[in-house]
């Protein structure tokens, strides 16, 4: 459980716990932040692009904390390097954080991303099977590269879509099977291999179809500074649910068109993962609009 935070009438209180930098095998450092909430013991995620993406509760000045403890849990301006001593000024770099009497930061623009900035954001629900387990049952796996090497990129070339020239968030929910668990997430996909469709196979379980809850991501986006948000999505609910006025603003949805429809020969092909596409699009509203062809259109044998 998170200590009291500040409070946003209406949503859950975040504290990020601590970050640190991970270098990546795809060319862009991130920052990855974990997270504590007042509604459920999960360790929600925020992968940061961008150094002065800067968490309000981590950086916020604890009582007795000395600057090497500030520093292990992440809560330093610039780049840790072997001698440090300062974790609010980074000499080399010539920058330096400022904190109000209340132990909070102060922001300004030498050092910290404006949260005025129309920033560019994916709230991605875990998958450990299209993210870890190589499944092309879904697109998940896909999603969630496309989603950082926007990040990471001024334009993308196939699509036009403007990238985030290295600033932006992925808000990575523990909420496997869209809140299900995986567990009766697999249960879900005998059911499919059964004939039944995404989300048949959900109410046959006992489960609605979305059992997801974006308020903590909500709650992480504000507590990262971010005001202004371009979401990565298709589905309509995430961008109803990437709002809380006046702290956060969805202002754009950026389209994420599977790869595979746009060159053949990338992303992810399987019949799987079209019949999943066509239920998204057919039975949950998402807006993608390719007309598919596709091997889900049997008529299903499951009665729900
Ligand atoms: N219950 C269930 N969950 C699934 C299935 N396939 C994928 N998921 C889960 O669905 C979630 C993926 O959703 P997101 O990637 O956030 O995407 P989305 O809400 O569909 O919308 P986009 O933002 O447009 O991708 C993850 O939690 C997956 O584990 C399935 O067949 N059944
Ligand atoms: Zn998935």
């Amino acid at each position: 459980m998170v200590q009291a935070e500040e409070e946003i009438v209406g949503l859950p209180r975040v504290r990020c716990i601590a970050r640190a930098r991970i270098p990546t095998t795809q060319g862009p450092e991130i920052f990855l932040h974990l997270y504590s909430n007042d509604r459920d013991t999960k360790e929600h995620l925020a992968i940061v692009f961008g150094e002065d993406i800067r968490s309000r509760s981590l950086f916020r000045q604890r009582k007795g904390e000395s600057q090497q403890e500030r520093m292990i849990r992440g809560a330093y301006v610039g780049k840790l390097y072997p001698g440090r001593t300062d974790a609010d000024v980074d000499e080399r770099l010539g920058l330096s954080l400022q904190f109000d009497k209340n132990g909070d930061l102060v922001t300004d623009a030498a050092t910290t991303w404006d949260s005025a900035n129309d920033t560019l954001v994916r709230v991605h629900s875990e998958c450990y099977t299209g993210e870890t387990a190589w499944s092309a049952r879904c697109d998940c796996g896909e999603q969630f590269d496309r989603a950082g090497r926007l990040i990471a990129c001024e334009r993308e070339e196939a699509t036009g879509i403007v990238g985030g020239s290295g600033h932006g968030v992925i808000v990575y929910l523990r909420q496997e099977g869209r809140g299900i668990g995986l567990g009766e997430k697999l249960k879900a996909y005998n059911l499919q291999d059964l004939g039944a469709d995404t989300v048949q196979a959900n109410l046959l379980l006992k489960h609605p179809a979305d059992g997801r809850d974006f308020s903590i991501g909500k709650s992480i986006l504000i507590d990262l500074g971010i005001s202004s948000v371009r979401l990565l999505t298709n589905n309509p609910e995430k961008v109803e649910q990437a709002s809380h006025p006046p702290f956060l603003n969805c202002v754009e949805r950026v389209p994420m068109i599977p790869m595979h429809w746009t060159c053949e020969s990338e992303g992810i092909h399987s019949k799987e993962v079209e019949g999943y596409l066509r239920t998204k699009i057919e039975r949950m509203g998402h807006l993608l609009q390719r007309p598919l062809n596709l091997h889900s259109t049997q008529p299903s044998n499951v009665i729900v």
